[in-house]
């Protein structure tokens, strides 16, 4: 589903990826976790195409297509999602009004016919239920005065409409009370199909409690440098990342 080869990326001109391998499979869920500053939201930002980022060396492609050479929104249309860590606020643009246009627009590109607003609704309604999000909060600006739990959630109601192949979520944990962190994990299980694979980027052990993934692995100094399954992230909680120093000068 994803493959990244090499991939360098620069913020002006400090290189913050430094030559990155990761390859994730249809329907796998992987976990990324690493130490602050490690580059993690960099290469989510990356691989969406967000503006202020270089990629100066390596591939990156989603079923074959070089996503690299895509504008933001074909990486989108092709099947891409970013559940972002800071979601974005959008004052005077109707949440309900952008997941129609943002829903459309995707099925528009690949060739299926658009929702009309007897269908989105049943559609939304259906997909409200998982997240237990507040019907209310359709009904006012995207993200604007939201708290930091229902942005959150908004995410992964997007994602849940959007059908994305991938979905990145960078930091959909954060700032979710015990609860909250159930019901978006309920969300992304219910995500979750042989067709569809996952990016998570966490801090936390605990959310892949809930969310079990395939695989983790450590992202340190921008390079993935571990990979193993769920008892990686156990280990990592248990020892922190002190020891990551001690690879990188011996492989230094
Ligand atoms: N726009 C920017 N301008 C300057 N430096 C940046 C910019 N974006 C990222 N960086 C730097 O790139 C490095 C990696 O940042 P990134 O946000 O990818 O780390 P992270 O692993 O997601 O960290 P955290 O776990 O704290 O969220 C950091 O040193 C950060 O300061």
């Amino acid at each position: 589903m994803l493959s990244i080869k090499g991939l360098r990326a620069n913020v002006g001109d400090k290189e913050i990826l430094h030559g990155l391998d990761l390859e994730i499979g249809a329907g796998e869920i992987h976990a990324i976790m690493g130490p602050n500053g490690s580059g993690k939201s960099t290469l989510a930002h990356v691989l969406s195409g967000r503006d202020g980022y270089t990629v100066t060396a390596g591939s990156a492609e989603l079923n074959g297509v070089n996503l690299l050479a895509l504008e933001p929104e074909q990486r989108a249309h092709l099947g891409l999602f970013l559940a972002f860590q800071y979601p974005v606020e959008l004052p005077g643009v109707n949440n309900t009004y952008f997941l129609k246009a943002a829903l459309n627009a995707i099925r528009r590109a690949r060739g299926e016919s658009e929702y009309d607003a007897v269908a989105f609704m049943r559609l939304m309604k259906e997909k409200l239920r998982v997240l237990h999000l507040d019907e209310s909060l359709l009904k006012r600006p995207v993200n604007f005065g939201f708290s930091g739990g229902e942005k959150k959630r908004n995410e992964i109601f997007q994602m849940a409409l959007l059908e994305p192949k991938l979905a990145i979520l960078d930091e959909t944990d954060s700032g979710l009370d015990i609860d909250a962190l159930r019901i978006v994990a309920d969300g992304v299980n219910a995500c979750r199909s042989p067709e569809r694979s996952m990016m998570v980027v966490t801090h936390y052990q605990r959310l892949l409690d809930y969310i079990q993934p395939d695989y983790v692995h450590v992202l340190a100094h921008g390079q993935i440098i571990r990979s193993g399954g769920k008892e990686l992230a156990l280990e990592l909680e248990e020892r922190g990342y002190g020891w990551i120093e001690q690879v990188t000068e011996v492989a230094a």
